[in-house]
Parts: structure tokens; sequence; C-alpha cells
């Protein structure tokens, strides 16, 4: 069934749990997660970037997104991830989004604040949920210094005073993680985790969680981590299959019996994310 993001990540905070939010711009990436949330029986949000939205269509990702979960066993969220224009968010909430992130990191705290509660308002007056962003979570293509990077990692006490603020209702922190593959091992500040995590005592989410060990994911869901943004394994789950396919497979030209397998290959992975997160058997 089709719920609101803070019916699922609410229930995960109390019971101390992550649940996947797991990228789609197309059917056979949303048909994998439905099909991985069934088997495990989890909970899980399903996720569009707005590259995603403009690949797919606002109108069509979200009939296709709407239709697989309100047909699904388990409670499912349609999400907005790294919402920049606020046009776009509205559009989302037209079209039947039940949670949208308003994502204003790149500006200053007090801007950051104003252009959080705007969506906070219009969204809460909907009965939509609210994720922002505090701190940067910057993509592994970034290079920054070390000091650069431990500059961008959420300030707990500022944190707390954005979330008074902005009433969001899950907040995206900066401990160390970053979008796309990683090409060391990723170092998460669980110290920072845990302060933020006592003082603001509400959902958290972790963005970037590709290629972080799962002892990391672990110890993260352990301090209070309770969503978690995968998309990178996914795609690389995918194209991994794809590329063997079309190796064994010199004949094959039926998009179904392509796309199929790899359909197969990204759900496996979702699954074994599911059940890391903890969020198996939740729903
Ligand atoms: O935090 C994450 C995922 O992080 P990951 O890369 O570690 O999986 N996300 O928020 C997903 C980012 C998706 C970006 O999509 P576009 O390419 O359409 O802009
Ligand atoms: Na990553
Ligand atoms: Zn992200």
């Amino acid at each position: 069934m089709l719920v609101t993001g803070i019916e699922i990540l609410e229930k995960a905070h109390k019971e101390g749990y992550a649940v996947g939010a797991f990228n789609t711009s197309n059917l056979e990436i949303t048909q994998a997660i439905v099909e991985a949330a069934e088997e495990t029986r989890s909970p899980v949000i399903i996720q569009v970037s707005e590259g995603g939205l403009k690949y797919a269509g606002i109108e069509a990702i979200s009939a296709i997104v709407r239709t697989l979960a309100e047909k699904a066993t388990v409670p499912i969220a349609l999400h907005l991830d790294h919402g920049t224009d606020f046009n776009t968010i509205m559009k989302c909430l037209r079209n039947g989004w039940t949670s949208v992130m308003i994502d204003a990191s790149k500006f200053p705290l007090e801007e950051n604040i104003q252009r959080t509660r705007k969506i906070v308002e219009i969204a809460h007056s909907m009965g939509v949920s609210v994720e922002a962003e505090i701190g940067k979570i910057g993509g592994t293509e970034d290079h920054i210094t070390v000091d650069e990077r431990e500059a961008s990692m959420t300030d707990p006490e500022e944190a707390l005073r954005f979330a008074k603020e902005t009433g969001v209702d899950y907040l995206a922190i900066a401990i160390g993680t970053a979008h796309g593959p990683y090409k060391g091992e990723p170092k998460l500040d669980f110290e920072r985790l845990k302060r933020i995590k006592e003082l603001l005592n509400m959902p958290l989410v972790l963005h970037g969680a590709s290629g972080v060990p799962e002892e990391a994911i672990k110890k993260a869901v352990s301090l209070g981590i309770n969503k978690i943004n995968i998309d990178t394994d996914v795609r690389q789950a995918f194209t991994a299959r794809l590329r063997r396919l079309l190796e064994e497979d010199k004949e094959v030209y039926d998009p179904r019996k392509i796309l199929g397998p790899c359909k197969e290959a990204m759900k496996e992975v979702i699954k074994q994310k599911m059940i890391l997160f903890g969020s198996s058997l939740k729903a």
C-alpha cells in the first residue's frame, strides 16, 4: 500500500532499524524494488531524482510507482530525492508523491532553513512528509581536501536548530559518505552520528550508502540511521548482468529477455540490502 514517508520512518526510528530508499527511473527497477520488498516483507521507499523525472516524465513514473505500490502488500512511500527546484517539488505534490526532499544544503544555514520551512508548510498541509539536508553530501568525484570534507560534515548543534526551526520529518546528515562509487573505503564519523541522534531524537537519513562496508552500515543503523539511500549499487548490478548476458548470448534481441534477467539481478541486490538494514519482516 502507498503510505507517507513518516509512517514508515517513525516506526523504524522507534524500533531501531533502517529502511532502504532505492532510486528508480523506469518499470523494471520499480518492479525489482517492489518484488524485493514483498519477498522480504520489508517496508520500502521508492525515490526518483530530478534527473529521473526528466528521463521518465513525472506523470509516467508517478503512475508506474503508484500503481505498483497500491497493489503491493507492504508499505511503500513515493519520494522525491534531492528536490532543489520549487516547481518540481510542487509538481510531485500534485502527482501524488507521499514524501519529498527539499535539498537546500548548498545554501548558508539561514537560507537552508527558510527554503526548507516553506516546503514543510506546503507539504504538511497536504499530508506529505519532508526530508531535508544539513551538511554537504558530495559526490565521490568531488576533489575536496580533508579539511573541506570535515567542514562539510553536519554540525550537531546546527542540526538541532535546523530541525526545530523547520519542522522537517527526517534529516539527511553528512558524516563522511558521498554519492557514486568510492575509490578508497569511506570513513564514517560515528561519534558525530551518535551526538546528532542524542540531540535530535528523530529519523535520520544516510545518503551515498552504496559501497559502504556492511559492518559500517550495521553500526550506522545501531546508532540511529533510519533511511538509507542506495542507487549506485543497483545500477551496477543491472549493468554487470547486462554485460554478461550480451557476452553469453549473441543472438538475443527481445528486450524482455534482456531486461527481465537484469531486473532479477537488481532484485537480489535490493533484497540483501533490506536484510542488512533490518527492515525485513517489519512490514
Ligand atoms: O544518496 C543517494 C545514493 O547514493 P549512492 O550513489 O551511494 O547509491 N541518492 O540520493 C541517490 C542519488 C541519485 C542521483 O540521481 P541522478 O543521477 O538522476 O542525479
Ligand atoms: Na556511494
Ligand atoms: Zn543523495
